[in-house]
């Protein structure tokens, strides 16, 4: 957790009047987005990406590849939403890369800038270059990459692109971050002898994440072994070919629909969101079991999946190694809950954005909550809350959970609410228009 900012940005956080009822449009899949421009700017032929998530993290994704050689044009469909179309180029250097605090865009471009034809320095904000980043940047050296780290492990680095990679086999410890296996996964193609990846750690966080790198690869006219379909455990292979152009439609990004899900929840109201895909590899699906254990109820039907609140909130036991995205607001929820909740599997939060678990114990202990840190998650007792500032440590998803507070909380005033702005920055718009149609207390039903 990294000193706060400033409290002087304090956004209060509205109060529920009355049950939630509303339909809640979510902007686009950030994890989508930034895979589906990388293997576009990987491909041999133009592509298009509809309704793309524009955020901090996905425009400096497209600016990053912008400046390797790609060109994005950025249209308006007369139709609605936005459609990016990606020209690929020969990538090259010189060129400079801010990541800001994106894991995606530091981890999945070191592989891209590789194959590019020159120097490639990637900077990004005080935490990113806290982030974990060995993983890559070892694995790329011994996939013959050429990276000037200062012996850092980590940002800034310089990776002196040659043109091409050799590729082959290397072992990669992902267990603080499943993007290092994504990272070069979406880059493996490119690499002269492909890729074989073993991952050698103990644990591997977000696995929905990489069967979604899979998934878009092998979309996009990879050949790829996963261990997901009966291969090899621990074992990626991605044979070296040509990328195809892709016509994309993103899906709603299901990990930022937690929060307006959670108003139904925390309300006893009801939230649809349009567009829910049937089949995903979004970690946010899991919030259809997530929140009907926590007193919920869900129907996916073709106006999108609709989330009943019970009246009632149940604590949880949950391991949530596989759907760590979705933690700070399962956490906020469990905080008004009727009993214990036990998260689990998500030791790896403390080098996301913020050390998310310290952050979501001293915040919602300020507020008068009862969590604990445990060796790998939390411990969280409801207690009755008050009101108070809720920090935010420049972490979007701790900005979206204390606003779940607030529905039920008076007086919750969240810092820095613009910082949702990295996945999400219509969020206080989007919050302000769901609580806009909700029914007064007592007429709700
Ligand atoms: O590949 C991706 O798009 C992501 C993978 C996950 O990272 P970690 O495995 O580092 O948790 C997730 O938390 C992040 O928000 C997005
Ligand atoms: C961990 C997250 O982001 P990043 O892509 O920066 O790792 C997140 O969005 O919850």
């Amino acid at each position: 957790m990294s000193e706060s900012t400033a409290q002087t940005d304090l956004w209060p956080a509205p109060t529920a009047p009355g049950t939630v009822d509303a339909t809640v449009q979510v902007p686009g899949s950030k994890s989508v987005t930034n895979r589906a421009l990388v293997l576009a700017a990987l491909s041999s032929e133009p592509g298009w990406l509809r309704r793309p998530l524009r955020s901090r993290d996905t425009v400096l994704m497209a600016d990053a590849l912008r400046a390797m050689g790609v060109q994005i044009d950025e249209l308006v469909n007369p139709g609605g939403g936005e459609v990016w179309r990606i020209i690929p180029a020969g990538l090259h250097g010189p060129a400079s890369v801010d990541v800001g605090n994106a894991g995606t865009v530091m981890r999945f471009l070191p592989p891209v800038a590789a194959l590019a034809d020159g120097e490639v320095r990637f900077e990004g904000d005080p935490r990113a270059q806290e982030r974990p980043l060995s993983g890559v940047i070892d694995a790329l050296r011994v996939l013959g990459a050429r990276i000037d780290d200062e012996g850092r492990g980590a940002l800034p680095l310089t990776v002196h692109g040659a043109g091409s990679l050799a590729g082959g086999a290397v072992d990669v410890d992902a267990s603080s971050s499943s993007q290092f296996v994504s990272a070069l996964l979406l880059s493996g193609p490119r690499f002269n002898k492909g890729l074989e990846l073993h991952h050698t750690g103990r644990t591997l966080p977000s696995l929905p994440h990489i069967r979604m790198t899979v998934d878009m690869l092998r979309k996009a006219g990879a050949r790829v072994d996963a261990p997901q379909d009966g291969g090899t455990a621990n074992v990626w292979r991605v044979a070296a070919g040509a990328l195809l152009g892709r016509d994309l439609t993103v899906e709603p990004d299901l990990s930022n629909a937690a929060p307006f899900l959670a108003a139904a929840l925390v309300t006893g109201g009801r939230v649809t969101v349009p567009d829910w895909p049937r089949r995903t590899t979004q970690p946010g699906d899991a919030l259809r079991e997530l929140f009907t254990r926590m007193g919920g109820s869900c129907t996916l039907t073709e106006r999108g999946l609709t989330l009943t609140g019970g009246g009632r909130v149940h604590g949880i036991t949950a391991d949530l190694g596989e759907v760590g995205e979705l933690a700070p607001v399962v956490a906020a929820v469990a905080a008004l809950a009727d009993g214990e909740s036990h998260l689990s599997g998500i030791a790896h939060l403390r080098m996301h954005e913020t050390d998310r678990l310290a952050a979501l114990a001293a915040e919602l202990n300020g507020l008068g909550g009862d969590v604990t840190e445990t060796e790998d998650g939390l411990r969280i007792r409801p207690r009755p809350l008050h009101g108070g500032v809720f920090r935010t440590y420049e972490d979007h998803r701790l900005a979206t959970a204390a606003a779940v507070l607030g529905l039920a909380v008076p007086g919750v005033e969240v810092e820095n609410v613009a910082t949702t702005g990295k996945t999400l920055p219509e969020f206080p718009q989007l919050w302000a228009d769901m609580l806009a149609g909700t029914e007064p207390a007592g007429m709700g039903g």
